[in-house]
């Protein structure tokens, strides 16, 4: 029994069963690491099912099918696979589907992706293929090729849809007749966007039970719940989701904000009081009642917040001594799709107790306040064994281990358990499953082509690009294709130096100043615990034209350069050069270096470093970066001069990260970049 609607039909009326979501991640060490603590997961925490994004406009699609071969195969889950239907061709939705068929998986996400470029739909189809421009199209789609055999489900929108999709603006209402529409052509199931807002989740619940059509009587509707883990992170989820921040809940994290541990003790709290309000609005249906999860391919929160709203399911005695065994897999990178017949030969898994009366009694309490450990050095046997496994020598890991400050606890997952500290943004640990990402949904530029335009207008020559950039370093534009946000206060100190750097063409993307040792609750600079001080590196991130570069790399390179920088660059073929492997300049070819560009040092702690520039997640990150020059040349009309020039742009640059070493000279970095 693999469709998830069979599933919940079969539990219990006062059941409850919740949904756990993952991406694929982002380097091998990454997708090594999800492995194991998959294993763990599904052990110990016992999802009904798990889901596994699909990166819009087929972006991530082998690594999609990759992950989800390893949860319905190898772990036996049962598996929902999404599936965005807009900016990729007929081929690509159809290969998907089959994969998944061939893999056993019998549920799919229905969904529409990024806001059509319509254009580029049409280049390469063969006429008289399918039209996708929304989701209910690959609803229709599934339905009409595969009949009953996938089960459906589909997204919905407590506060709206917020994409820019509706010239009205934003609101349930709007989205309202086409979720109707989209049930009433075969969804089986609804999935919604992330909330906070209890108050949007009950009106939206409330009113789809209560529709006039009938459509939303008994279908499954799970509410969609993203554990908190940073206080940038949620606040930058929050806006791109458009979920509203009630004000009850930002005073919580307002007041502590500054400490990375509070933050996620706190947002287990905010949750699980989450949970219990949704319980009441659930308790008006009748039926089993739905969660869903955006782990973001964490582990610690959501274990907090199961274990304390007694989610987990308990083990049915008849199922104790039943042992898993897993189906082999080929390794990760040999992507190999066993074709087996529709029903498949997995073996079928024991159904499983998700009784609310049947819960399991947690044997270690549930209060991440009496759990948490902190400051122990991260020699986490998950990172080592695995990382080693994907390459990486085992001396550079210890290293690594030695600096990187990692907070253990128990709870559901036992002590393997860890809370990856800083696994997001570009510049984070590129061993953890989460690095790298905010959505789980790839490369993209996050808006509709309106919105793109409005920002950014259509630019015909480089200069217009220059202007961009300098716009959005002095505050008059929100945002550019590879930095979703204003820049940062910390940033306001290198202004000058930044627009310098873009006015000659020098397009910045990240970058920070240096800090020598300011207290850890400086309005600015400061982070962490209190009575700690911080310190930075600077450094800075840019794309460069290839005959600048060449100069810049002779300058990096010289003498009384090299031993105070540390740079990588690469370009959209793939070529890498970094300052590990230049040679040729009297120093010798040594290990990949790691850059702690920024730490802290705090009573009682060995010293943190939430970011670390190293090759690995800068070769990750930078294929991304490359592929945003296309996404953003995607928003014109195909063959247009601010298309032309975009693609012709990405082709001819470098992105080059370099770090100062010098930090006490908090002004060395500039110097160099602008003499
Ligand atoms: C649970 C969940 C999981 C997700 N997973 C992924 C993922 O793995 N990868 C990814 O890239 N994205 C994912 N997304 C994001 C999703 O792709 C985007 O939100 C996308 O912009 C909309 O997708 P949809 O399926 O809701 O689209 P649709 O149902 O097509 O709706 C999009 C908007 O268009 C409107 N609309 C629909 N039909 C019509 C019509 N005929 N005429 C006019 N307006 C219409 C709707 O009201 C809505 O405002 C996910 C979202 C959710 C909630
Ligand atoms: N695709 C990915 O893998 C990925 C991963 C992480 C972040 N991102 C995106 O990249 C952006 C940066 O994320 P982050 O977490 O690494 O860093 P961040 O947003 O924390 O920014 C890092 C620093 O760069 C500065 N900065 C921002 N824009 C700049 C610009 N144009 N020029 C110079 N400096 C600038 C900021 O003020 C800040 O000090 C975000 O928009 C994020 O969504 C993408």
């Amino acid at each position: 029994m693999d469709k998830i609607t069979d599933k919940v039909a079969a539990l219990p009326a006062d059941a409850e069963y919740f949904s756990l979501e993952f991406f694929p991640p982002k380097t091998q060490m990454g997708f090594s690491n999800l492995r194991v603590r998959l294993q763990r997961m599904e052990r110990a925490l016992r999802p009904l099912f798990v889901n596994v994004t699909w990166g819009a406009g087929g972006s991530t699609a082998q690594k999609s099918i990759e992950l989800a071969e390893l949860c319905q195969r190898e772990l036996g889950l049962t598996t929902c696979l999404h599936l965005t239907c807009t900016n990729m061709s007929q081929a690509m939705i159809d290969q998907a589907l089959e994969d998944a068929r061939a893999l056993g998986i019998r549920n799919i996400l229905a969904l529409r992706g990024d806001p059509p470029r319509a254009e580029y739909r049409d280049a390469d189809e063969p006429t008289g293929s399918e039209e996708f421009t929304w989701a209910i199209d690959l609803v229709k789609y599934i339905r009409k090729k595969y009949g009953s055999y996938f089960c459906i489900g589909v997204a919905a929108y407590p506060e709206g849809h917020g994409d820019g999709s509706h010239p009205e603006g934003q609101s349930f209402e709007h989205d309202l007749p086409y979720l109707v529409d989209k049930v009433q052509a075969g969804a089986d199931f609804i999935m919604t966007q992330l909330f906070f807002d209890i108050k949007a989740y009950e009106k939206f619940e409330t009113t789809l039970r209560n529709h006039p059509s009938g459509a939303f009587k008994t279908i499954p509707i799970l509410p969609g719940l993203m554990p908190i883990q940073s206080y940038a992170m949620i606040k930058r989820t929050a806006k791109l989701s458009h979920a509203e921040m009630p004000e009850e809940i930002m005073t919580r994290l307002n007041a502590v904000k500054g400490d990375d541990e509070k933050v996620k003790m706190v947002g287990v709290d905010i949750l699980s009081e989450l949970i219990e309000q949704i319980r009441e609005i659930k308790s008006r249906t009748p039926g089993p009642k739905g969660f869903h999860f955006y782990t973001l391919n964490l582990e610690k929160s959501i274990s907090f917040i199961l274990e304390r709203t007694k989610l987990i399911p308990d083990v049915p005695e008849d199922e104790e001594a039943i042992v898993d065994e897993p189906v082999p897999v080929a390794a990760t990178g040999q992507r190999s799709i066993p074709r087996i017949s529709v029903n498949g030969n997995v073996p079928p898994r024991q159904s499983r107790s998700h009784s609310r009366t049947a819960r399991r009694q947690s044997s270690v309490g549930s209060d991440p306040h009496n759990r948490v450990i902190v400051g122990r050095a991260a020699t986490h046997p998950e990172w080592e064994a695995t990382s080693t496994e994907a390459g990486v020598p085992a001396e550079s890991i210890n290293t690594r281990a030695n600096t990187l400050a990692i907070s253990e606890g128990e709870g559901a997952l036992g002590r393997e358990a860890t809370w990856d500290d800083f696994p997001n943004g570009r510049f984070g640990d590129a061993r953890s499953p989460a690095y790298g990402e905010i959505d789980g949904y790839g490369v993209s530029i996050h808006m509709s082509v309106t919105q793109a335009v409005s920002l950014w207008g259509h630019p015909k020559t480089a200069s217009d690009i220059n202007d961009i950039f300098v716009r959005h370093i002095r505050g008059e534009i929100s945002a550019i294709p590879w930095s979703e946000e204003d820049l940062l206060p910390e940033s306001f100190i290198i202004k000058s130096s930044l627009e310098a750097m873009n006015k000659k063409g020098w397009w910045t993307v990240a970058s920070q100043p240096a800090v020598n040792g300011l207290p850890s609750n400086h309005a600015t600079f400061g982070w962490g615990p209190a009575s700690g001080f911080v310190f930075q590196k600077s450094f800075v991130e840019f794309f460069i034209p290839s005959a600048d570069w060449k100069i810049l790399y002779d300058k990096l390179t010289s003498e009384e350069n090299e031993e105070l920088v540390c740079f990588y660059a690469s370009n959209a073929n793939g070529d890498f050069v970094s300052s590990d492997t230049t040679g040729g300049t009297g120093r010798a070819t040594v290990n990949a270096s790691t850059n702690a560009v920024t730490w802290g040092v705090f009573p009682g702690k060995e010293i943190v470093t939430p970011t670390i520039i190293e090759e690995v997640s800068f070769r990750a990150w930078s294929e991304e970066a490359f592929d945003i020059w296309a996404e953003w040349a995607k928003v014109y009309g195909r063959g247009s001069d601010s298309e032309k020039l975009l693609n012709e742009i990405g082709q001819d640059r470098w992105l080059v990260n370099i770090i100062h070493h010098d930090y006490v000279d908090t002004d060395a970095l500039w110097r160099l970049l602008t003499n």
